[in-house]
């Protein structure tokens, strides 16, 4: 027996058009596997007389998502609009009116998916989000189901195509930061606004997402600090390769579980420079990868596809057909929702560091920085020094140091006579 299920379409830009051809594409084959008939009943966009794929049905167009949510013939809402408004209230309305919601809106659920999910779960249907975070990768389900006992401690790892696409042509092929961002957005990696990527709002989001699920506490996405890839230049990438690092746009959640058994958490995106032959280094282009420790199995690495149209389309598809088979049987799977975070400064959190610094050649200028930094509690592992008569660059690989140690040596630093200017800071990830 084939069971239909229809499904309305809220957006059909890059994702969601790439999404509607997928559904098309496999309907029979998904028929076949799964015994459910897939239709896509109506699609709603911003501007219903542009031209679309010929591959869709032009009679399934409108200009008005709330009556694609609101549809008697439709039983799943697919939204593909992006951003929190009127996402979020096409979303909250599909839910109360018991129909199971995808999405793959990472701004949306990072910022009110503790409220969203309770709607759902009052509501009694799916609320489904795997391609918000690292797109292609099955890594929400695995965490909400197959690790659902488990006791993650940390989540760590590339989770935006676009930056990981930007540095590989950057530092591979010498491409200036416009061209390589032209590039990712030309292939479909970027988010409409491409500045939620390259600041690190985007990764934010996501680990949030990550860290909520993992961790059983609700973190949104204004809870990580972030730094994105803006400014990162070409010296940076040479002389990242001459110490032996690539450098990667990172997503680190950590939970430090203390004497009286409470746990604080850290979440921070930051550009960092990588071991050349640690694993995270060899994702390149717009592949993502993300570690998972636990404390019974260990470490798991998932890595796939982070950004693009098809493989998107891939994972929604998959969240689609969960939910229809949820449908069929009259059941859903809750979303849970744990405790506030609590959250550790980031000025307490740990890290190597890189620091360039560009210094006036004069004698012992050297060991005085050296000096400032060994106050502050800040060892340095290695200095490069290499310059001209007048001006040198001197560059300090540190030994694990907290954020407010560095921030202390610094501060001391830029009022230090023949420090010209400290231009980069990168934290080191090993
Ligand atoms: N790019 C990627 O690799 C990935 C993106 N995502 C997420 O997918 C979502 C979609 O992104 P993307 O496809 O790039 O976005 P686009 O801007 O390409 O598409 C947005 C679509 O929504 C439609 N739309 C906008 N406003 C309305 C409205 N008020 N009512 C009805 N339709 C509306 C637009 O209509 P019109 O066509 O008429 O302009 C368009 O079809 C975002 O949440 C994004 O974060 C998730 C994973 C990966
Ligand atoms: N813009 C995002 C798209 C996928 O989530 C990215 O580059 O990762």
């Amino acid at each position: 027996m084939v069971d239909h299920i229809r499904i309305g379409l809220l957006g059909c830009g890059t994702v969601g058009e790439a999404f509607a051809e997928l559904l098309v594409e496999r309907r029979a084959a998904i028929e076949d596997a799964a015994g459910i008939s897939l239709d896509l009943v109506r699609i709603a966009v911003r501007d219903p007389d542009k031209p679309r794929s010929p591959r869709l049905d032009p009679e399934l167009f409108t200009g008005d998502a709330l009556e694609v949510v609101k549809a008697q013939d439709v039983d799943i809402v697919v939204e593909l609009i992006g951003g929190t408004t009127p996402a979020g209230e096409l979303i909250t309305t599909a839910l109360n009116a018991g129909k199971p919601v995808v999405t793959a809106n990472k701004q949306l659920i990072g910022s009110a998916g503790p409220e969203l999910f309770a709607v759902a779960d009052r509501a009694g249907v799916d609320l489904f989000f795997e391609a918000a975070a690292v797109a292609a990768v099955p890594i929400l389900r695995p965490i909400r189901e197959s690790l659902l006992g488990e006791d993650v401690t940390r989540v760590a790892g590339i989770v935006n195509g676009t930056t990981n696409y930007m540095l590989t042509r950057m530092m591979s092929d010498g491409l200036s930061f416009d061209e390589a961002l032209a590039n990712a957005q030309e292939l479909g990696l970027a988010e409409p606004d491409a500045t939620a990527d390259v600041q690190g709002d985007d990764a934010a989001s996501k680990l949030a997402i990550l860290a909520s699920l993992a961790f059983n506490q609700s973190v949104v996405a204004d809870d990580v600090t972030r730094e994105g890839i803006v400014g990162l230049d070409t010296e940076d990438f040479r002389l990242a390769a001459q110490f032996g690092f690539d450098i990667k746009l990172l997503a680190v959640a950590e939970r430090f579980t203390d004497d009286a058994g409470g746990g604080e958490i850290g979440v921070q995106v930051f550009p960092a420079l990588i071991e050349r032959d640690h694993p995270l280094a060899s994702v390149r282009d717009s592949f993502n990868a993300v570690f998972i420790t636990t404390s019974a199995a260990g470490e798991l690495m998932f890595y796939g596809r982070g950004a693009g149209p098809r493989p998107s389309a891939s994972s929604i598809l998959g969240d689609v057909l969960a939910a229809a088979d949820h449908l069929r049987r009259g059941t859903h799977r809750r979303v849970p929702v744990g405790p506030r975070a609590v959250l550790r400064s980031t000025q307490e959190l740990t890290h190597s560091y890189y620091v360039r610094t560009e210094v006036d050649e004069a004698p012992g200028v050297l060991s005085q920085v050296t000096g400032v930094f060994g106050r502050h509690g800040v060892s340095i592992r290695k200095a490069d020094q290499q310059g001209s008569e007048s001006q040198a660059r001197v560059v300090f690989i540190t030994f694990p140091a907290t954020e407010r140690a560095l921030g202390d040596a610094l501060g001391e630093l830029k009022g230090l006579g023949h420090v010209r200017h400290v231009s980069r800071v990168l934290r080191i990830y090993s």
